[in-house]
């Protein structure tokens, strides 16, 4: 039943719409065996409003749109499951394929239920190999379709994968749940998704210090503020001799490629400036006045700035006018989302914590061990505790890994220092040499010593990897106290990698014309754009003739987006140019729809439908993976099938936690493959990258069809698990300068920027997210490997010692999550933030921003694979692309209803029904 596809969809012109499909016939009948269940039958319209374009209205997508034909020889192809290792590049063996081994683009419809063939919109019963199940269809005497069993106890339906995803492992367990859908394209049976508790999010913990020195009087904090000033003078000297004396950062090296991506703005300088002196201020105070840690920390908070000399340091007051108050779109600064609280949630604000920092001196030093003495190097805790160990998952694809990368660089950009000349910081010396001479040492400086035997640097003689510190932000409450990091980019979930997080990033990504983004045409990609190149970057992304074996093109450019940190790597890029294609999409179906539109509307109008699209492949998709649907059940984090939420907690702070960002979402590290495939439309595997090639180089993104190969291949390439294992691309290799054979190791950074932020140990969020605190080592067994614990007693003096990340990864997984509990209980209290804190959330009813109905139950419609489906040349992919193809996750042509379309008619204005928000 291959010949049976729609007519017409070879054109793939057609697959950007909705295809009129025939009424609804054959419905699931699965109430005939449960009396009394048929009211509450959801109904699911997979025909869309029978949005049908007549004449193509963009030339853009004309061109080159003939999709290969889908010859039945194609389709008996089997795909080359064989695969080689891919975490751990050197020296291990290939792992067992762990995906299914169903021929390549089986026939669709040929579910589960081998004995039915189908045609769209009506089934015909084919030669009866056997019931699948013991109450298989021909129980009905083949008057209905299929019936659908319980799962998960459930009466189920049979629905797009995609309304199933939180349903998913579920229903892979449940015989006899892939089924096939009126229109003859393949679904999935399961329940409704459940209703939602009503979790609270986590009380975030106070220390309320009394400062028992009453002799602290303003005249005292304005003389320290001088002092504070002061600190700032000698730091620009110390930054003077220290580029005299030529202490820089080589262009090239792996600090000059950190730096390229995590370098603090321009605009972020100024803010940046004036907290360090308010922390400077504190500090001078606590020494002055021989003050305790936490008496400095938080006790000075009874100082607000504004009576002091710093009064300036302070955010001005975001002003919100009734304009911007009643806008349906999001500010580009993410201000004003919370009207009350108009900087919560802007970018270049502090991050938020759930527990207290533990800074050293209470106020900016990093966190020591309890006893007060140093805490191990991060690089001893990454050899002891971290190995590069092939760990394939076995149910997902390596889209976790990238979609998470994508999202963490939506939610937080933590920049570090750069000296006043824009220079980088350098903290070693050029050999790997701890700098000893402390005139040399910058102060913002917190390089990770390496142990003399390390396994791996030794061989390069290294002993010191270059570490900078994070910049600070101005204090939300304006007060002295201990520091907080900024997030520069905007802490809601709203593409701001995508559109920046200001006007003037957002400015340079635009093209002011019909609402569209910058891109750069390929004639090779055959009229699909690229992302448009930074003319800015001093840096080139191009490959060696070593690596690519031609000579770096003249037309490779590095990339532009919303994020500096887009060029990161080449399915980084891949990834940001999906969701360009996506805006530019919209915006042109939408210049179709409303002729009348301007740019600015066309522009705002995309901005908010991508950015609804993402929150609920986020929610839909991607979450019940990571903390599970359980979890996100508890915390009212489901996504609704019908109707509005209308949960917003106008009280509820969005913001970024400083412990998801600096610890629990750097989780995806341990996802990352070190060698990222490439596979065809066949699913054969044509090639594969090496991460340390690759970072920064992103010329392996412009070559044509290597785009759709990149996608297809995070499509299918299983993800690493969750775990203590890192490949060694980053963990010996990251941003490796060629011919060098070392890079940076990305766990050590990650442990030594908790400790710079001041994050509390494991043990303390332990507590928090409902755990035991550990007494002793030993407490630990309950989630972590008695192998890892004994590695921490070893390193540690005391279990509060050990730092979260570590403690974070090595905790076995929560039930039905990817994460550990207490990551997950931290992802998953940033997730209820980012949600019912976000008055333009997605799904929310009466706001401004609100979509009608109409519109909501269009953008549910939304999967990833559509995204891809819709932006690339890839024709066939498995409706759920974060998951492994299964049985239930067929590989299915883009064109099936199987993967669901969004209409846009319900956003034509001119429509009989007038355009109304609700
Ligand atoms: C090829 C893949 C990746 C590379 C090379 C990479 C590299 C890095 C680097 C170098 C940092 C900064 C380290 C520091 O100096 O503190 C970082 C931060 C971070 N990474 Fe990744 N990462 C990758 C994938 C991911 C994934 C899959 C996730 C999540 C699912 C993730 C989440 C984060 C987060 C949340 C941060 C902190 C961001 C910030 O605060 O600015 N990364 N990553
Ligand atoms: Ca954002």
């Amino acid at each position: 039943n291959g010949a049976e596809r729609p007519k017409g969809s070879g054109k793939k012109m057609r697959r950007q719409y909705s295809i009129r499909r025939p009424a609804l016939l054959n419905r699931n009948p699965s109430h005939v065996d449960f009396p009394g269940f048929e009211e509450s039958i959801v109904k699911y319209d997979p025909s869309g409003l029978g949005f049908e374009f007549q004449l193509p209205f963009n030339p853009q997508y004309q061109t080159g749109f003939e999709t290969e034909p889908t010859k039945s020889s194609d389709r008996s192809k089997t795909p080359d499951v064989q695969q080689e290792s891919t975490h751990a590049p050197e020296g291990t063996e290939a792992p067992v394929p762990v995906y299914s081994t169903t021929p390549f683009l089986e026939p669709i419809g040929n579910s589960y239920y081998s004995e039915y063939t189908s045609s769209k919109g009506s089934y015909k019963l084919a030669s009866p190999s056997g019931a699948a199940s013991p109450e298989g269809p021909k129980k009905y005497g083949g008057k209905y379709s299929y019936y659908c069993p319980k799962v998960g106890g459930y009466h189920s339906q049979c629905r797009p994968a995609i309304d199933c995803s939180v349903w998913y492992e579920v229903a892979l367990s449940t015989p006899g749940s892939a089924c096939t859908m009126e229109d003859g394209d393949p679904g999935i049976c399961c329940p409704d998704i459940p209703y939602n508790g009503n979790g609270e999010p986590i009380k975030k913990t106070k220390k309320n210090v009394k400062c028992e020195h009453q002799c602290i009087d303003i005249y005292s904090v304005n003389a320290a503020a001088h002092a504070g000033r002061f600190q700032l003078r000698l730091m620009d000297e110390i930054e003077k001799h220290l580029t005299a004396s030529k202490v820089t950062v080589r262009p090239k090296s792996s600090q000059y490629t950190h730096s390229l991506f995590f370098q603090s703005k321009t605009e972020s300088q100024e803010f940046c400036r004036g907290a360090l002196t308010s922390i400077e201020t504190t500090r001078e105070l606590g020494k002055r006045f021989q003050l305790t840690p936490d008496e400095a920390g938080f006790g000075l908070t009874q100082f607000h700035l504004k009576d002091t000399i710093l009064s300036d340091t302070c955010y001005p007051e975001a002003m919100c006018d009734e304009t911007t108050i009643h806008s349906p779109f999001r500010t580009l600064d993410g201000s004003c989302n919370n009207i009350k609280h108009a900087s919560w949630g802007k970018s270049r604000t502090q991050y938020q914590r759930i527990l207290v920092p533990a800074y050293a001196d209470g106020v900016w030093l990093p966190r020591r061990a309890q006893n007060g003495s140093e805490l191990p190097s991060p690089r001893l805790v990454s050899i002891s505790v971290v190995l590069d160990k092939n760990t394939p998952s076995e149910a997902e694809t390596t889209w976790v890994m990238q979609y998470g990368q994508f999202l963490a660089h939506d939610l937080a950009f933590t920049s570090f220092f750069r000296m006043n000349n824009s220079m980088s910081i350098q903290c070693c010396t050029e050999e790997g040499k701890l700098l000893r001479d402390t005139e040399l040492q910058h102060p913002v400086c917190l390089p990770i010593e390496i142990p003399e035997d390390d396994p791996f640097y030794s061989k390069f003689s290294q002993h010191c990897m270059s570490f900078v510190r994070s910049i600070p932000a101005p204090r939300s409450d304006c007060r002295l106290g201990h520091g907080e990091q900024m997030n520069g980019n905007t802490h809601f979930l709203d593409q701001s990698n995508v559109y920046g997080s200001d006007e003037k990033q957002s400015a340079a990504v635009r093209t002011f014309q019909n609402g569209t983004l910058k891109s750069t045409p390929q004639k090779g990609h055959q009229g699909l754009d690229l992302l448009p190149s930074d003319d800015s970057a001093d840096t080139n992304c191009t490959l060696s003739k070593d690596v690519s074996g031609i000579d770096p093109p003249d037309d490779v450019r590095c990339f532009k987006s919303g994020d500096t940190r887009s060029n990161q790597s080449p399915n980084l890029a891949v990834t940001h140019t999906v969701f360009l294609r996506e805006h530019n999409r919209l915006a042109a179906e939408l210049a179709y729809l409303n002729p009348s539109w301007d740019d600015e509307r066309l522009f705002q109008e995309s901005r908010r439908i991508l950015i609804a699209q993402m929150q609920h492949i986020t929610y839909n998709e991607w979450l019940p993976i990571v903390i599970g649907r359980t979890k996100m059940q508890e915390l009212g984090l489901l996504p609704l099938q019908h109707g509005f939420s209308e949960e917003y907690y106008k009280n509820l702070n969005p913001g970024v936690l400083n412990e998801f960002a600096s610890a629990a979402f750097r989780f995806g590290h341990t996802l990352i493959q070190g060698k990222q495939d490439l596979f065809n439309r066949q699913r054969r595997k044509e090639k594969h990258i090496l991460l340390r090639q690759h970072f920064s180089k992103v010329q392996e993104v412009y070559k044509p069809g290597n785009l759709d190969q990149f996608l297809t291949g995070l499509a299918t390439q299983p993800g690493q698990d969750f775990d203590n294992y890192f490949s060694k691309e980053i963990t010996h290799h990251l941003f490796e300068e060629e011919g060098k054979g070392f890079g940076l190791d990305l766990v050590s950074l990650n442990l030594q920027r908790g400790r710079d932020h001041g994050l509390p140990g494991y043990n303390a969020f332990r507590t928090i997210c409902g755990l035991q605190r550990a007494k002793n080592f030993n407490d630990l067994l309950d989630l972590i490997s008695p192998a890892i614990v004994e590695r921490f007693e070893l390193l540690y003096d005391s279990v509060d010692d050990i730092d979260l990340y570590i403690g974070g990864v090595s905790e076995d997984k929560a039930e039905g999550a990817l994460l550990g509990p207490t990551f997950q209980c931290i992802v998953a209290d940033q997730f209820l933030r980012l949600k019912r804190g976000d008055r333009f959330f997605y799904d929310l009813g009466g706001q401004p921003g609100s979509f009608t109905e109409e519109q909501l139950n269009e953008i549910r419609k939304i999967s990833f694979a559509r995204l891809i489906c819709d932006n690339s040349f890839v024709l066939y992919t498995q409706p759920l692309v974060f998951r492994l193809e299964s049985i239930v996750n067929k590989i299915v042509d883009c064109d099936s209803s199987s993967i669901p379309r969004v209409s846009l008619v319900p956003w034509q204005e001119s429509r009989e029904k007038p355009y109304k928000r609700s």
